[in-house]
C-alpha cells in the first residue's frame, strides 16, 4: 500500500464469519463495483485454515478485478500459501521480520499499533508497509481498550512517509474527520456489511464522503 495522491481511500474488512461464500462473493463484487476501495482484508475468526484458503481463493480474484489489493488478517503463513498481496498483523500475530521472510519483499505487511506512536515507529523500523491506529470510535465488530485521539493521525502524517490506516467504528458519516486529520485509509467492516441500504450503498456513501 502506498500513499496516494487521491487522498484517503476505503479499506474494506470482511465479516469475521462468512456462511454462504457464493452469496458473499456476489455482495463483494457489487460493493467493489460501487466505488473505489483500495484494499480488502479477509478477517475470518474461529474457522479452520481450509476455510480461510477457500475464501481467499474465491474472493481475491474479485478484489483484483476491481484493482483492490487483498490481504489476509493474522496469518502470514496463509497469506504466503494463497499468494495474497500481504498480511495484517496484530501485536499478538507474529513479528514483521518473520512475516517478511514468509512473504518476500513485494508484499504488504500492516501492523496494529492501537494508540501508540512507539509501536508505529517500531513497526516502521521493522519494515511494515503501513501502520493502523484505532479504535477511533466504539466498534460493533471488536471490543478494544484503545481509543486514540485524532491528532495521532496528524502527527504520524507529518513525521513519516509510511501510510496509516484508521480503524474502529468508522462510518460514512464520521470518516471525513479522520481523513482531514491525516488518515491515508479508513478501514470499515460493520458500517459496510450492515448498512441499511446494503454494502454497495455504503461503499458509495464512503466514496462521496471522502471525495
Ligand atoms: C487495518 C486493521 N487494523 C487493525 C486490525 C486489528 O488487528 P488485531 O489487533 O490483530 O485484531 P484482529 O483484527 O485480529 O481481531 C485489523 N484487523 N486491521
Ligand atoms: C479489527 C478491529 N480492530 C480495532 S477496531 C476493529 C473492528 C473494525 O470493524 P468496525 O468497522 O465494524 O468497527
Ligand atoms: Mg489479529
Amino acid at each position: 500500500m502506498s500513499e496516494t495522491t487521491e487522498g484517503c481511500l476505503l479499506y474494506l474488512i470482511t465479516p469475521d464469519r462468512i456462511d454462504d461464500l457464493d452469496d458473499f462473493a456476489t455482495k463483494l463484487d457489487e460493493s467493489l463495483g460501487a466505488g473505489d476501495v483500495a484494499c480488502v482484508q479477509l478477517r475470518l475468526k474461529g474457522v479452520d485454515d481450509d476455510t480461510i484458503v477457500r475464501a481467499a481463493e474465491k474472493l481475491m480474484p474479485i478484489a483484483h478485478s476491481h484493482d483492490a489489493i487483498f490481504l489476509i488478517n493474522d496469518r502470514a503463513d496463509l497469506a504466503a500459501k494463497v499468494d495474497a498481496d500481504g498480511v495484517h498483523l496484530g501485536q499478538q500475530d507474529g513479528d514483521v521480520p518473520s512475516a517478511r521472510t514468509l512473504l518476500g519483499h513485494g508484499k504488504d505487511i500492516g501492523v496494529t499499533c492501537h494508540d501508540s506512536m512507539h509501536l508505529a515507529y517500531k513497526a516502521g523500523e521493522e519494515g511494515a508497509n503501513y501502520v493502523a491506529f484505532g479504535a477511533f470510535f466504539p466498534s460493533d465488530t471488536k471490543d478494544t481498550e484503545y481509543r486514540p485521539e485524532l491528532d495521532i493521525l496528524t502527527v504520524w502524517d507529518e513525521v513519516t512517509e509510511l501510510p496509516c490506516v484508521a480503524i474502529g467504528g468508522i462510518t460514512p458519516e464520521n470518516c471525513r474527520e479522520l481523513a482531514d486529520a491525516g488518515a491515508h485509509f479508513v478501514a470499515a467492516c460493520s458500517s459496510v456489511w450492515n448498512h441499511p441500504d446494503g454494502p454497495a450503498a455504503a461503499v458509495r456513501a464512503f466514496n462521496e464522503a471522502l471525495a
